[in-house]
């Protein structure tokens, strides 16, 4: 039985990701969340219908707390969810980001490295990228530039850099840090999806939209140089993600610390991504035409090659219309 602490467990990913280790059966699991943006709700309903977690309401500033919680319950594993990461607000108060997603990262490797934690899961993301020039038909792969464009991917990025010098320095500390692409869709069985309030994540305001939640909804720019005019992105379901991290903590069993990406290598557009929520709500929403969000790029693809040869990871669920409906099933029991 591994002893996993996970943090930011009340949250969208983190949430999924406990289901997910639930259902397999082997971990006894601690989650500790502040409640910023996670809801004591989605807890209550993990464990209803999927199994017993230890919650702690903490917040990771608080490194005295957070030293003492790993230095009593000795963990086998961390698995990191807990941040800030609304990519505007980055830019309008970088400090919030380096303090919560970099200090307070650093903080709880130093407690992990301290207390004899082995394995670190890192949540990081496909805005180390930046906005590359180019991109391979195959996708962008881990070896390609990394160029953040915003406080919230050089905050992701710092981080990745703090664990591979800490995996270098320290014995038997390791981890395994994942590049998510876009993360969307809900539980498969129902019972848990995103809750996020004044979301900005595009299948989900398409969703909200469908339901009749919005008015409308806008394309931020239809200029760019895809197809269609509008940005492409590989849309992951959150339940193909969270099983990745289980085979993150397989792979730290026999091997040392890694960086992969995760994502179908599928790309949509956002025309494309709205009109599919049309189709499987059956309304034909309002939507308009605005101009370009600051710091989007035109497209990002993910080559994911690397997880799915070094591990059992393979997509179960990389459907553009089940993760539109698996959204806006969830979307109706809020
Ligand atoms: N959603 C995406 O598309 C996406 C893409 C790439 C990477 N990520 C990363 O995945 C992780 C999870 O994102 P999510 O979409 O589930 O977001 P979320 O906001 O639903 O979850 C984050 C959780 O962390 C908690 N939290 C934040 N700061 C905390 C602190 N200081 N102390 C304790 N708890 C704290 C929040 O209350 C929340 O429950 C983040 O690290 C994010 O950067 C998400
Ligand atoms: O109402 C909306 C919402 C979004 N978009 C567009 O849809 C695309 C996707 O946007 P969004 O769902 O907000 O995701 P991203 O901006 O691509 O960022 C997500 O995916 C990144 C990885 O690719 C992560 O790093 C981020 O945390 C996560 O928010 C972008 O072109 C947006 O401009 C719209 O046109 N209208």
């Amino acid at each position: 039985m591994q002893k996993i602490l996970i943090t930011g467990g009340a949250g969208y990913i983190g949430s999924h990701v406990t289901k997910e280790l639930l259902k397999r059966g082997d971990y006894e699991i601690t989650i500790v969340d502040n409640l910023s943006t996670g809801f004591a709700e989605t807890i209550e309903r993990i464990k209803q219908f999927y199994g017993d977690v230890d919650f702690i309401k903490l917040d990771l500033s608080d490194w005295d707390e957070v030293n003492k919680l790993l230095g009593q319950k000795k963990f086998d594993a961390i698995i990191h969810f807990a941040a800030a990461l609304v990519v505007p607000e980055s830019v309008e108060n970088p400090l919030k980001y380096y303090l919560n997603n970099t200090a307070n990262t650093a903080n709880l490797i130093k407690a992990a490295v301290e207390s004899g934690v082995g394995k670190f899961i890192f949540s990081s993301t496909a805005a180390v990228y930046g906005e590359p020039e180019t991109i391979p038909a195959t996708g962008i792969t881990e070896k390609d530039e990394t160029s953040p464009i915003n406080p919230y991917g050089h905050s992701k990025l710092m981080s990745e850099q703090v664990l591979a010098d800490s995996a270098k320095a320290y014995d038997g500390f390791n981890y395994v840090a994942l590049r998510y692409f876009n993360v969307a869709g809900a539980d498969i069985g129902g019972k848990i999806g995103q809750s996020t309030k004044n979301a900005t994540h595009l299948i989900k305001v398409a969703a909200e939209t469908a339901l009749g939640k919005r008015d409308k909804m806008y394309i931020f720019g239809d200029d760019y140089p895809t197809a269609d005019g509008t940005c492409i992105r590989d849309y992951i379901h959150v339940d193909d993600l969270s099983l990745a991290h289980l085979e993150a903590l397989d792979y730290l069993d026999d091997h040392e610390s890694d960086v992969f990406n995760v994502g179908y290598g599928q790309g949509y557009s956002v025309k494309e991504v709205i009109d599919t929520m049309k189709r499987v709500s059956g309304n034909d929403f309002t939507v308009e035409i605005t101009g370009r969000r600051a710091g989007d790029p035109a497209m990002l693809i993910a080559n994911s090659q690397k997880l799915q040869k070094a591990t059992n990871w393979k997509p179960k669920y990389d459907n553009l219309e089940l993760i539109c409906k698996t959204a806006l099933e969830w979307e109706k029991n809020l």
